[in-house]
């Protein structure tokens, strides 16, 4: 049985990049590797409406915190018998974005301090207790600060005429509000150990679970 470690953290914190680097690293040591991407864009019709609804579509759909954190829910509800085979058959199976994406961006949008946050209590009854969802082994949480985040979005935005900035990415007072729900989840061990890193650091925290 390998180990769920999930990556966390703001829109263009770097997340798929550090999870190639620890996916090519832990491969080259011999280990089982595999990963998700949540959301599941092209492959789960709930986080694509997600995207779309992120993008301007689908009326007040992205008004609602709840209703976000559904369509995100089932995203990873569908994916839940995959996960739990890859765990079965893998070392590590590593997770961009997972529930705790949920918890942050939700009691962010909403203003509630992690410790007593209904949201976040909500989304970990719906996740992992409804959908049964794996608990992760371990949770990172890249630390790459709003600021330095917005400018790689940005960056990315001007250069890939296929990723514009979403509702979320441009709103400067929702990622700062985000990082710091993030940091308190991490500082909590909400559902998992987690190690708050970046760059080298962050890379090592994840390859040191495999022994
Ligand atoms: N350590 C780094 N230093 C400088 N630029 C970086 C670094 N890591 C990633 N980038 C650049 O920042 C941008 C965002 O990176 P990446 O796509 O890995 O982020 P992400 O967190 O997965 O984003 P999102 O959640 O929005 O999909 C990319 O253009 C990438 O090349
Ligand atoms: C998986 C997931 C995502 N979100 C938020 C985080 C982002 O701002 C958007 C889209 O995700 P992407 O990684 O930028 O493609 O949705 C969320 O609130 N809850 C989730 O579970």
């Amino acid at each position: 049985m390998g180990i769920l470690v999930a990556i966390e953290g703001l829109d263009g914190a770097g997340k798929r990049t550090i999870v190639g680097r620890i996916h090519n690293e832990a491969t080259a040591r011999g280990a089982r590797v595999t990963t998700f991407t949540f959301p599941r864009y092209g492959e789960s019709i709930t986080a694509d409406l997600a995207s779309e609804a992120l993008h301007g579509e689908h009326g007040d759909l992205r008004d609602s915190v709840y209703g976000m954190a559904i369509m995100f829910a089932l995203d990873r509800a569908a994916a839940g018998t995959a996960l739990r085979t890859a765990c079965a058959d893998h070392d590590l199976v590593l997770c961009d974005r997972y529930v705790a994406s949920s918890a942050a961006y939700s009691a962010a949008r909403l203003g509630e301090t992690i410790g007593s946050s209904p949201v976040v209590d909500w989304v970990a009854d719906l996740e992992y207790g409804r959908f049964r969802l794996p608990t992760p082994d371990h949770q990172l949480l890249l630390g790459v600060p709003p600021e330095v985040a917005m400018a790689r979005s940005s960056g990315r935005a001007a250069t890939d005429a296929d990723r514009p900035m979403d509702h979320y990415e441009r709103d400067r007072d929702l990622q700062a509000g985000v990082y710091r729900a993030y940091s308190d989840l991490a500082a909590s061990g909400w559902m998992s150990t987690w190690s708050h890193a970046a760059d080298d650091e962050a890379v090592a925290a994840v390859l040191d679970r495999l022994g």
